[in-house]
């Protein structure tokens, strides 16, 4: 600090800038879970600030647009290169020059009104470099001063002439976007189901500056993966098949499957209760196959590795997991607490009813070769340690609880306490021992069975993960037999607590918040329960899953900005080309879960309190 300024002026001038920071009003914060790989409808929501453009060209332009107009600006600002293509065909060519007058002055006033909640460098961040010097001009200076006027113009009509008004537009569209939101939380769940969890990492690397992650149980797969958890990734390739995006794994990520494909397809046959849960129409079927018997091959290998693990970890209480040992002679069967149940297609030709758990030599053989792939991938390296650096099992931030699943309680709720290593870990601590072995291990990434990748693996699927949140995952069951009771995972009783505001004070305190926060999770299917609960201070944000079944909506995504917080409700995500045919915004209703008539600063804000801390430094400095 002291080498960064050579005389007092310096820091005179620093405290300015400091203080008047704070005194702008709070960013706005974008909440949203659940992601799934699904990168179109996850862009949908980033370009449209989940939902915050629509609502400021509204503000803006009310009275002086037409709604169908308001429209199509705002579907420019979220698809500006498709609607400029679509725009070039519906305009008449003798309006064209008035069309982008007309639009670039539009945008112009959008990005002067997202900005004004932001300090000049953030601004400048947005703002596409080589287009600083006219748009600064543009945007910030003033645009009624009668004897610049001319001048503005004669800007605007140069960027038409030299036909430089599409990149230009394409620009403004980008830094709206950019500007709408000052940060997005990720509650948990980015990859898996969906073929394009690779190109959400890549869109938050390269554009974007201000997030976070609360991992999700299915991150957990990748990251554990990458450290070496043979668990996580028979799960993680079993559930790739299942979707049909095995292929990311190549592409993306440089692990070659052909040993587990060679393997899969020689021992075992397509059956209907492994069918691939496929989505696109051009799948042939020979790669249904694969998917189909890769999914069996992964799923008995996990079974035989889970069983493994289960029983070396009697702490984890999962012995009900244990299905394998119960299967009769002739694998036609299975005991479960006293009762026989048939199995349906099973395809249980590796166990050995002597050593069910034993893995055999050749599926030892496709295990090496792909967990060495996984944890020496550099490109997944890469992206699980952006998630980490960038995530964490919660977040406290501006007085708010974020998490994706749950904090484990009995049905009293009282904390549910593991006895690991001969200490008691509970609530607050629990997340944050979970925290330490996750990053613990992927900085020591082993393939051999050890405490950490047992302990990662748990987070995907042990009894009452605070990432998973369920009493078992009935993978089994769900597989092989046909009683759909025996099919039912159990909620943790966190998730029946929630409706309940001493439950929610009581999971603010053990966090250190005041009792005026809120606690945003994901993870659950919504189309249960309402997702605003406890007095308003808790509120389930599972915004974009495919799990939310039989719904005319598509999920919730939450909004924190200076006047308090709206949960919006969003429109079901078909794809891009429908969005940007129909001009359908992303938000079909919005309730208000908060809201304060006195507008929050960024002094009100966990950064505000950082300046205020450099600034009281600073000032010391010049005592
Ligand atoms: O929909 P699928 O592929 O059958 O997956 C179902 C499994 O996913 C889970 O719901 C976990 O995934 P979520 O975290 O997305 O809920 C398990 O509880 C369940 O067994
Ligand atoms: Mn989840």
């Amino acid at each position: 600090m002291e080498n960064e300024f050579t005389n007092f002026d310096e820091i005179k001038t620093k405290i300015v800038n400091l203080s008047a920071v704070l005194s702008l009003p709070k960013g706005t914060e974008a909440f949203i879970s659940d992601v799934h790989g699904n990168n179109d409808k996850y862009l949908n929501i980033i370009r449209s600030g989940a939902g915050n453009v629509s609502r400021k060209v509204e503000e803006l332009f009310n009275g002086r647009l037409t709604l169908v107009n308001q429209k199509k600006l705002v579907c420019l600002i979220y698809y500006p290169e498709e609607v400029l293509q679509k725009s070039k065909q519906d305009v008449d060519p003798d309006e064209a020059e008035q069309w982008y007058m007309d639009t670039i002055n539009r945008l112009i006033e959008v990005v002067r009104y997202v900005s004004n909640k932001y300090p000049r460098h953030i601004v400048d961040q947005a703002l596409d470099s080589r287009f600083h010097d006219i748009t600064k001009e543009l945007v910030f200076e003033d645009f009624a001063a009668a004897d610049k006027i001319a001048y503005y113009r004669e800007m605007i009509k140069n960027l038409i002439d030299l036909n430089m008004s599409d990149i230009f537009i394409i620009s403004m569209c980008h830094a709206v976007q950019k500007l709408a939101i000052e940060r997005i939380h990720i509650i948990g769940d980015v990859y898996d189901r969906g073929s394009d969890p690779n190109l959400i990492i890549k869109h938050l690397s390269e554009s974007w500056q201000n997030f976070d992650f609360e991992w999700g149980n299915h991150d957990i797969l990748w990251m554990g993966s990458m450290a070496g958890s043979k668990l996580c990734m028979l799960n993680l390739i079993r559930i790739s098949a299942r979707y049909h995006n095995l292929a990311l794994l190549k592409n993306a990520y440089d692990i070659d499957l052909t040993s587990m494909i060679k393997f899969a397809t020689n021992r075992y046959v397509p059956l209907p209760n492994f069918e691939p849960k496929i989505t696109s129409a051009n799948v042939t079927d020979q790669e249904r196959n694969i998917d189909n018997c890769v999914q069996q091959a992964a799923t008995i290998m996990q079974f035989k590795l889970e069983g493994q693990a289960i029983k070396r970890r009697p702490e984890f209480d999962m012995d009900d997991r244990l299905l394998l040992d119960k299967l009769s002679l002739d694998k036609k069967k299975v005991t479960i607490n006293g009762h026989d149940y048939q199995i349906e297609n099973g395809c249980f030709q590796s166990v050995n009813p002597a050593k069910p758990y034993q893995i055999t030599h050749s599926e030892q053989t496709v295990i090496i070769d792909l967990i060495n792939q996984f944890t020496h991938s550099t490109k997944l390296n890469e992206h699980m340690w952006f998630m980490a650096d960038n995530g964490s099992m919660y977040l406290k931030h501006n007085d708010n609880l974020l998490f994706h699943g749950c904090v484990p309680v009995d049905n009293d709720g009282n904390f549910l306490k593991w006895k690991i290593d001969g200490r008691e870990y509970y609530g607050k601590n629990l997340l944050d021992y979970f925290e330490y072995i996750l990053k613990d291990g992927m900085h020591h990434p082993t393939t051999g069975d050890c405490f950490n990748s047992d302990f990662i693996w748990f987070l995907w699927e042990g009894k009452n993960s605070p990432l998973f949140g369920k009493n078992k995952m009935a993978t089994f069951e769900r597989y092989f037999l046909k009683d759909e009771k025996l099919q039912q995972e159990e909620f943790n009783p966190f998730y029946k607590l929630c409706h309940n505001e001493w439950f929610a004070d009581k999971l603010l305190k053990e966090f250190d918040i005041n009792s005026r926060g809120h606690i945003v999770n994901g993870h659950t299917s919504i189309s249960k329960d309402a997702p605003i609960m406890a007095n308003k201070k808790i509120v389930l944000v599972n915004g974009l899953s495919d799990s939310i079944k039989d719904s005319d909506i598509g999920g919730y995504a939450l909004l924190f900005d200076s006047y308090g917080m709206r949960l919006e409700t969003l429109r079901p995500f078909i794809n891009r080309q429908k969005v940007i045919e129909d001009m359908s915004d992303v938000v079909l209703d919005k309730q208000i879960v908060e809201h304060s008539s006195e507008r929050k600063t960024v002094a009100d804000t966990d950064y505000g309190q950082k300046i205020k801390r450099q600034i009281a430094k600073l000032s010391a400095q010049l005592e």
